[in-house]
């Protein structure tokens, strides 16, 4: 309870009304508390203009136990989010004659199979904060948006930056943590499964999440999807697929009820058409990690691994400058092969030997007899493994540019409300 102080010098604040309030035994973390008091404050302050017409006269108040509470309901129902809200439908109960949304359901990852939460993704602060705020709320709780026309929940979120930053790690541990089912797809998918169909495969896409909702609809190189339409020799049939995608996608603009929502990502924001980037009113760079975030990623990727005791993990985040988080995996991967090869080539020699003094063979090793990784590994491994994307080339160059326009904060940003858009 002691965090709640850190309000008391802003606001005049109960803190035992909280303590009353709220269920003792659940772990109250500072986010939690930031989240109820948030709720708190709003609902609060929704009273407070309703009550009072002028609410410059007096915004000195205290938040009372009504608005505490709610702050509390609301952080319980974003915990517990579809268990108690709408209950997800099983996939298996889907029932449907459409022969394409038939062929997509069989891809169709339910949010307890997708096997990413926020926790795996090292790193990306900032964006994983934005992600929660923008996407549980409206995904587990879309009654609080159907109100009024200007309280929409955001229908589309872009994850744009350079490759192997971990965007399709944040689309996923999104749908995780939503409870939303997830629909992955791309161009590559489009030509070599659905060939000459993409039409009737986007227009099966949307009917079909919104019969599974919640749903993230993941469009993985949406530039290769959705780039400009003014695509010189632009196939017809490409043409088509698109404009039916951006039907459907306004579609889910006026039935906020069924809880879909696109997330996109791309290297190349840049050639995304205009329209496009017009729906997708949230734009969040994924960015190459500098030292102390390679630190996290890597400590979040090794946490399952046997480390030396004196592992410095300080010196492998400032010996990969440039590194992405896909690059620090395969880093990672690779230094982990050198004990189990250290290990086989010892082996191999103790047989020969064995042969040779015509002793039986010794007994295999197990995974128990691999050592710890130490930090020779990782040097070992950072001669075969560089950095995949410069941090000085024209494609990096572009997207800080584009940041600069679209992004968070950008000149060219349609929206600055957090949920809406
Ligand atoms: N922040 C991170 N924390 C932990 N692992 C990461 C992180 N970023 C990337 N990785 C690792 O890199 C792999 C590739 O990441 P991911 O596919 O999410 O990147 P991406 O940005 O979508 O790449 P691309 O633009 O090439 O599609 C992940 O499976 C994971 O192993």
């Amino acid at each position: 309870m002691i965090t709640l102080q850190k309000y008391a010098t802003r606001i005049d604040l109960e803190c035992s009304d909280l303590e009353t309030i709220y269920v003792k035994d659940r772990t109250l973390t500072n986010e939690c508390i930031d989240t109820i008091v948030g709720f708190a404050l709003s609902h609060q302050l929704k009273h407070l203009t309703a009550t009072n017409p002028d609410p410059s006269i007096d915004l000195q108040f205290s938040l009372s136990s009504e608005s505490l509470k709610h702050g509390v309901d609301m952080l319980e129902s974003i915990q517990s989010g579809p268990k108690t809200s709408n209950k997800r439908k099983s996939l298996k109960d889907i029932a449907t004659e459409n022969e394409f949304e038939k062929r997509l359901l069989a891809d169709v990852i339910p949010p307890d199979e997708i096997g990413v939460t926020f926790e795996d993704i090292g790193a990306l602060k900032s964006v994983k904060e934005t992600l929660k705020e923008l996407v549980m709320l409206p995904l587990q709780r879309p009654e609080l948006f159907s109100k009024g026309q200007l309280m929409k929940p955001c229908k589309g979120i872009l994850l744009f930056g350079p490759p192997g930053t971990g965007k399709t790690m944040l689309a996923k541990a999104v749908a995780t943590e939503a409870g939303a089912n997830f629909i992955n797809i791309s161009m590559s998918s489009i030509s070599s499964k659905w060939f000459g169909e993409g039409e009737k495969y986007v227009k099966a896409v949307f009917s079909l999440a919104s019969k599974i909702a919640p749903s993230v609809i993941f469009v993985d190189e949406v530039d290769g999807m959705l780039g400009r339409r003014e695509n010189p020799g632009e196939h017809e049939a490409m043409r088509k697929m698109k404009n039916e995608f951006m039907v459907n996608w306004d579609g889910l603009r006026t039935k906020n009820k069924e809880r879909v929502l696109v997330l996109a990502a791309t290297n190349r924001p840049f050639d995304l058409d205009e329209a496009v980037i017009r729906r997708l009113p949230r734009r969040l760079m994924v960015n190459l990690p500098d030292a102390s975030n390679r630190r996290k990623i890597i400590s979040v990727i090794l946490a399952k691994e046997d480390l030396a005791d004196d592992l410095d993990l300080e010196a492998i985040a400032n010996l990969t400058v440039g590194y992405s988080g896909s690059d620090l995996k395969n880093l990672c991967v690779t230094a982990a092969h050198l004990p189990i090869r250290e290990l086989l080539e010892k082996e191999k020699k103790e047989r020969a030997l064995a042969e040779v003094e015509n002793r039986p063979l010794p007994q295999s090793c197990s995974s128990n007899d691999v050592r710890a990784l130490r930090i020779s590994d990782f040097k070992h491994a950072h001669e075969q493994v560089c950095a995949s994307v410069s941090s000085d080339s024209t494609n990096m160059n572009e997207l800080v540019q584009w940041n600069d326009l679209y992004g968070e904060g950008g000149s060219r940003k349609t929206t600055t409300l957090s949920y809406f858009m």
